[in-house]
């Protein structure tokens, strides 16, 4: 039996990925990232780096980054504690679905991730209080190439689940898009 169970949320966009883990009476393992497995799934390229969040408070939002070509990368997003509001959204400027977002509950009960591939911008929104969120990205982090969306932006219209508790500074203060929004992807 694979591993993973895999559902396209968005024509050639975000996965949701299901894992198995295998019980006995010790406990549990549970295969996290295997780039075998997630190629169909539309992981791309190495496995470059991993990195770890811990959000303390419930209601907390992170988003929307994503870093500029030619680093963009795909990345698999998954809850160790917690549970989040996880969100997608297409930053492709020649896709129908620009600025659309898709979205779903990734939490440490239920096993899922989201597998972001390459030109969507990645935020969420925790629903518990400490949550650990774990990253497998296959770019490196390149500060110059990182950018953003603001996460309250009326054009992104992302129906976050809850009130906002906390949105760092960096976060609140990126600029609303203009109208010439999509010139501003390329
Ligand atoms: C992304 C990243 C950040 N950092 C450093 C930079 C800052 O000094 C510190 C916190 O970074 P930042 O405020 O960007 O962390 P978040 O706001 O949680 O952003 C992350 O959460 C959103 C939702 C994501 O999808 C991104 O993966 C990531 O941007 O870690 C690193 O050292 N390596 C990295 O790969």
């Amino acid at each position: 039996m694979s591993r993973f169970t895999v559902t396209e949320l968005m024509p050639g966009g975000p996965r949701l990925v299901v894992r198995h883990p295998v019980g006995d009476p010790r406990g549990a393992f549970t295969r996290l990232f295997c780039d075998d497995d997630l190629l169909a799934a539309g992981w791309s390229g190495p496995m470059r780096q991993a990195n770890h969040s811990r959000t303390e408070q419930a209601g907390t939002v992170r988003g929307m980054h994503f870093q500029r070509a030619p680093h963009a990368e795909t990345k698999l997003v998954l809850c160790l504690n917690g549970t989040v509001w996880d969100v997608a959204t297409d930053i492709r400027p020649d896709s129908p679905t620009f600025l659309t977002s898709v979205s779903a509950e990734v939490s440490a009960d239920n096993n899922t991730a989201m597998l972001l591939p390459p030109g969507f911008a990645h935020g969420f929104q925790t629903l518990t209080d400490s949550v650990d969120l774990l990253y497998f990205h296959s770019a490196s982090h390149v500060p110059e190439a990182e950018d953003g969306l603001n996460p309250l932006d009326r054009r992104l219209a992302i129906p976050w689940p809850r009130e906002i508790t906390i949105l760092s500074e960096r976060d609140r203060s990126r600029p609303m898009l203009t109208d010439d929004f999509r010139d501003v992807m390329l």
